[in-house]
């Protein structure tokens, strides 16, 4: 057993020949929130996309939970991007709960029992085993975003991985949704999160990791104080002088 839950080593990509991400380094334990931030086009999403093995990187190592990321794909959970997701497809909450597990389910078949039970107990951690029957298109915005979270659980993954599960969230409903997260990291469950916001940023989690094409930095948000580390990570140049 490993508490490290994600190790990237020396991680490069190149999408239509361009190389968008070059000699990245992260780890994310046990238990551990990690925000990933970057200016537009920096690479967080990509490499997210790397890790879960949906697009071939180029060089370098990607290890979940001790093995390599190709063999422990049923280790990670995935929240996409809220406009993502299919809202307008006609099924309930639950029914899109257990949209998680469909890989897992042949083809035509009833999902088995086990997947119903998956899916309630992923809908009650996080609150919303009473709009269980809700059609997914006539919820609210964070009520979305707690789905697509329940979606991702269902897989009881060690390791979560949410790309801007914040935006378009209002101030209440941030701090719901950070209530979740955190209650998810006690459980012991590793969350690597990409955001523009900041704010939620530093509310929430253990560490930041400033991306823009590479790690620029990565530490505890208190120790992030100095602007400089920010300009460069956000390729501002000049900008201090
Ligand atoms: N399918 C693709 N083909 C070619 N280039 C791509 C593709 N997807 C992304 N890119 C490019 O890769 C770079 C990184 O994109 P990515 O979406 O990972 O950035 P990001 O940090 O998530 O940005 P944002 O904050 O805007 O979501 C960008 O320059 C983007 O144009």
């Amino acid at each position: 057993m490993t508490d490290t839950a994600l190790l990237v080593r020396g991680v490069a990509a190149r999408l239509a020949g361009r190389d968008v991400l070059t000699d990245v380094d992260l780890a994310v334990h046990a238990g551990e929130i990690v925000a990933l931030i970057g200016p537009n086009g920096a690479g967080k999403t990509t490499l997210l996309r790397v890790i879960l093995g949906l697009l071939d990187r180029h060089a370098g190592t990607v290890t979940v939970a001790g093995q390599p990321a190709e063999r422990a794909r049923g280790s990670i959970g995935y929240v996409p991007q809220r406009h993502e997701f299919a809202w307008d497809f006609p099924i309930t909450v639950e029914q899109a709960v257990r949209t998680g597990l469909a890989h897992r389910t042949r083809w035509l078949r009833r999902p088995p029992r086990e997947h119903t039970t998956a899916a309630r107990a992923a809908l009650d951690r996080v609150g919303m085993t009473e709009l269980r029957h809700r059609p997914v298109g006539e919820l609210s915005g964070g009520q979305r975003q707690r789905v697509l979270v329940a979606r991702a659980l269902v897989l009881q993954p060690a390791l979560l991985l949410l790309d801007e599960p914040f935006t378009g969230l209002d101030q209440p409903t941030q701090t719901v949704l950070t209530d979740l997260l955190r209650r998810l990291a006690g459980d012991g469950t590793a969350l690597l999160v990409t955001t523009h916001d900041h704010t939620a940023a530093n509310r929430l989690c253990d560490r930041i990791c400033l991306l823009n094409r590479t790690v620029i930095a990565d530490a505890a948000p208190d120790e992030l104080r100095d602007p400089a580390v920010w300009l460069r990570a956000f390729g501002v140049t000049g900008a201090a002088s």
